[in-house]
């Protein structure tokens, strides 16, 4: 139902009204369109939001090329006489092929699944009304799903900086390339850049990257990066980028200066939660996100938030969001259950992968009373030792009262999909005796589960 108020403006009554179309959102436009309700998304930017459009799916495209030639360089001498060089414009090109339709078929997906779409950035009126440009719409129940952004320190000359999103869109690979902040972006654009012919900086404000991984695995693939050339700057707080001739020079307080041609803030994102005039709606909010309870309910009892947005403890990634958004059209159905999220597998997808999945190992080590941690350089097992892989390594946790998996961090070219069985064996507390009642297909990465636990 639409009409025009005295105004002359479209008004426009929903069950629910989802504000942001990416993973999390548009999962649960679709699952509470099955329940029959009237539901509206709207989005101001790409359709598909970030993971399709501008993260986990260009850089995995992009990935293909670099693992093709990691794995080439590997064999060359056992059986491939020179590894290929990536020509990096013809990629993205091919990865453009992915990204340009996201936009416009996750639109038509969802009006042919007789969801209004509305293109439009929203303001909070009150919390049963929202402008969506200049559209006014009213809902029983608003989720915001809006997302995060690429953040940029606030250094003198920020301006420069370059984002996730340009990386992503760059047609030419520049000769110098630094990353401002080690965590999950700038170690997998690290691999990529390298790979494809780049010298590669990191540059990180203190000497622990990748804090929520354990330590002696981020020093394994700070190793690994380093044998490929990407130089690291630890302890530098950066405060101010210059331009000039050659391209930016990154200056410290402390004296550091560094030389590149492109300068990418990974410094980690900012929820988009301070554009939606919250304050008339009665919800919460912060730099980290938006304040909700384990309903997924705000400090508005009418409306809910999921994904990125949130403040959360749990790491911002899409198979999470997508889990919220699941729970979320149960909670509308009717159920009344708390939010209880699984063990969470998470990847950096460098060189290696690094993967890890419940208790993490730094944990574990200070309480050997109740873990058993078993570390394990399984380079020369088969699996590996046939790709000629030079780096390949497990640690896994089991609890010493059940005998169950808890825990596991993996690095090889294997780990980021071998890390899911050790997920799935996690929520089914399953013990190394009742994985062996598995038979495993062989030789695969899966078949070694055994030999793990
Ligand atoms: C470079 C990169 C690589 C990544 N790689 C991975 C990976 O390998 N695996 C993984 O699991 N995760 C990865 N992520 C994270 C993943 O992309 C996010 O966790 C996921 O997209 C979050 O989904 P979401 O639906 O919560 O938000 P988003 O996907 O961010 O969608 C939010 C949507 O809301 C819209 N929006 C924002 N404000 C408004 C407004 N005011 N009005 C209307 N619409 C609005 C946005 O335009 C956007 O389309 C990566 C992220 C980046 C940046
Ligand atoms: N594989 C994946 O699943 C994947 C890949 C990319 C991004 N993501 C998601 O996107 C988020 C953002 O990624 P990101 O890499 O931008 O952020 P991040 O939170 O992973 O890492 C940011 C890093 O920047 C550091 N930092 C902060 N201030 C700094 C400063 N002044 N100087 C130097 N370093 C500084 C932090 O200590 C941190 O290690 C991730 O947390 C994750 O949720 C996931």
């Amino acid at each position: 139902m639409s009409y025009l108020n005295n105004g002359g403006i479209l008004m426009n009554k929903f069950d629910v009204v989802i504000l942001g179309a990416g993973p999390g959102g548009g999962a649960l436009a679709y699952a509470l369109k099955a329940q029959d309700l009237k539901v509206a998304v709207v989005e101001e930017n790409l359709w598909g939001g970030t993971c399709p459009n501008r993260g986990c799916d260009p850089k995995k495209v992009l990935l293909a090329a670099v693992d093709a030639r990691r794995h080439s360089q590997y064999l060359e001498g056992n059986g491939l006489k020179k590894a290929p060089e990536i020509d990096w414009p013809a990629l993205i090109k091919f990865e453009k092929t992915f990204t340009d339709p996201v936009s416009e078929g996750t639109k038509t997906g969802l009006k042919n699944a007789g969801i209004t779409v509305i293109d439009g950035s929203v303001k909070f009126v009150d919390k049963h009304t929202i402008f969506a440009n200049d559209q006014k719409v009213t809902a029983d129940k608003f989720v915001i799903a809006t997302g995060a952004r690429p953040g940029l320190l606030e250094v003198d000359g920020k301006h420069h900086f370059k984002t996730s999103t340009d990386f992503l869109q760059m047609t030419q690979m520049p000769k110098t390339v630094t990353f401002v902040g080690g965590g999950y972006i700038a170690f997998e654009f690290a691999a990529i850049a390298s790979a494809a012919g780049a010298q590669v900086h990191i540059v990180h404000h203190n000497d622990r990257p990748l804090k929520a991984f354990p330590q002696a695995d981020v020093q394994r693939l700070v190793h690994q990066l380093k044998e490929v050339g990407v130089q690291f700057h630890f302890g530098v707080d950066i405060s101010r980028i210059e331009k000039n001739e050659t391209g930016y020079e990154l200056i410290s307080a402390q004296g550091f200066s560094l030389q590149t041609d492109q300068v990418f803030c990974t410094a980690g994102r900012i929820p988009n939660d301070d554009t939606l005039a919250l304050e008339k709606a009665g919800v919460k909010y912060s730099k980290k996100g938006i304040e909700v309870d384990d309903h997924l309910r705000t400090t508005a009892e009418n409306i809910y938030a999921l994904g990125d947005v949130v403040d959360k403890t749990q790491p911002k990634l899409t198979p999470v969001s997508g889990f919220e958004a699941h729970y979320l059209a149960e909670l509308f159905g009717g159920h009344d259950k708390s939010i209880r999220y699984p063990a969470i597998p998470t990847v950096i997808y460098g060189d290696p992968r690094l993967a890890m999945v419940g208790v993490n190992a730094d944990e574990a080590q200070k309480q050997t009373s109740i873990y058993k941690v078993s570390d394990m350089d399984i380079t020369g097992w088969f699996t590996y030792r046939r790709l000629n892989e030079p780096l390949a390594h497990a640690t896994v946790i089991t609890s010493k009262k059940t005998g169950a998996v808890v825990g596991a961090s993996l690095m090889s070219s294997e780990a980021d999909d071998l890390i899911n069985y050790f997920a799935m064996a996690i929520n089914r507390q399953l013990t190394p005796e009742s994985l062996k009642e598995t038979i495993f297909a062989y030789p695969t990465a899966a078949s070694d589960l055994t030999y793990f636990m």
